[in-house]
């Protein structure tokens, strides 16, 4: 089988060629300064297939028949766990980001491209919308606002299996708290196989990470609109993409951070160990969400590399749970594995509700 696999970040494109067998893992590295003279995602779609094409020109795999195209998932409705086919109203969502702005939201829409000049299906896996969250954790705490599940679901659905296979049990059968830990960072509660609660991950919710601001005191930001101090766009901007660590420290960059932590910055030192703090204290949460009926906590995500950040969250919650850290994210694999369970008829792919503007919620 041939299997071209695309996963779209903020700043990078990520491929994979599954080609008899074997598969390639490459990163397109996109400059951020490139990427931001972009306003909206969608504007980036030429931008990117030019260099995707390059890349497939470059090692050959332009030629190849592709089995099946299959792309990162994105901002679309609320959907279940599963492997989508892309079809119209899916490609329409995505191209319109029914959810939000994401790089992720280009995944589909590049696959359904390349995919389409060879008459191959697109797919998209796991989408960040996949919605398992029970009705208890929807609430909020006021009227008209709803929490909503929106997570790093692929990488987090892959690492829990793989957790799950190394455990020797269904994924079904086990209660796993995982944490991802890369840029953004989502902490969800897997109860036999379904994602019952989860922190947001884009929109101000959980734990703060090297780019996001995770949840805040909601007086604080009403003060700083009052005082004309930053546009909700501004805001929006900082939540999602320019708070947490970065805010701190004016980087992104947790090896540069630990660095400077590590030769004497003590500032820099205890924002990271509140980020850590925050962390267990979000998959301690969960373990009383669980009722304390927890197999596995695993830790996943680049900031699993870091052995501060490991051993950190470790200390304070090794008690609820044995700890798995499989660092780094299996995005392509999971991608790939997807794809090929809907080819080889193991798994059928599921189609994406019609797309009404009534339908949605
Ligand atoms: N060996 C490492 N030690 C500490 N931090 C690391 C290491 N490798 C990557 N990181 C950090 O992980 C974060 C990126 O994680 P990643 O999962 O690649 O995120 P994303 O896919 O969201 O961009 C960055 O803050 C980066 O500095
Ligand atoms: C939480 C939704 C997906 C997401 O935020 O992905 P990145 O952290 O890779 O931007």
């Amino acid at each position: 089988m041939n299997i071209l696999a695309i996963d779209p970040g903020s700043t990078s494109t990520k491929v994979g060629v599954l080609r008899a067998g074997k598969l390639v893992k490459a990163t397109i590295e996109h400059p951020r300064c490139e990427i931001e003279s972009f306003h909206a995602v969608m504007e980036q779609l030429d931008y990117r297939m030019e260099h995707l094409v390059r890349y497939l020109r470059e090692t050959g795999a332009e030629q190849l028949r592709w089995d099946a195209v299959v792309g990162r998932g994105g901002l679309v409705r609320p959907v279940p766990s599963g492997v989508y086919l892309v079809e119209e109203p899916l490609l329409r969502d995505l191209m319109r980001g029914v959810n939000g702005e994401h790089a992720a939201n280009l995944g589909g829409v590049m696959a359904h491209a390349v995919a389409a000049r060879q008459g191959a299906p697109a797919f998209v896996v796991d989408p960040p919308v996949i919605d398992e969250m029970w009705p208890v954790a929807r609430i909020s705490g006021m009227a008209g606002i709803e929490r909503r599940s929106m997570f790093h679901a692929l990488n987090q659905k892959a690492a829990a299996r793989e957790v799950a296979r190394e455990l020797g049990k269904p994924y079904q059968e086990l209660n796993l708290i995982v944490a991802h830990m890369g840029g953004g960072i989502t902490v969800g509660a897997h109860r036999k196989g379904l994602v019952v609660d989860v922190n947001n991950g884009l929109n101000g919710d959980g734990p703060f990470s090297p780019e996001r601001t995770g949840g805040l005191p909601v007086i604080g930001v009403l003060q700083l609109v009052e005082q004309g101090a930053f546009t909700t766009e501004q805001l929006k901007s900082i939540v999602a993409r320019k708070g947490g660590v970065f805010s701190y420290l004016g980087t992104v960059d947790l090896r540069e951070a630990e660095e400077n932590a590590q030769k004497g910055d003590r500032w820099a030192a205890l924002v990271l160990e509140a980020m850590v703090y925050q962390v267990a204290k979000e998959i301690g949460a969960l373990a009383a969400a669980l009722s304390g009926e927890v197999d596995g906590i695993v830790l996943t995500g680049g900031l699993a590399f870091s052995d501060a950040v490991v051993s950190g969250v470790r200390r304070r919650v090794a008690f609820i749970a044995p700890l798995f850290v499989l660092p780094g994210e299996f995005e392509i694999e999971a991608l790939i594995g997807g794809a090929s369970r809907v080819l080889s008829g193991a798994e059928e792919a599921r189609r994406y509700p019609g797309g009404t503007d009534e339908d949605r919620t």
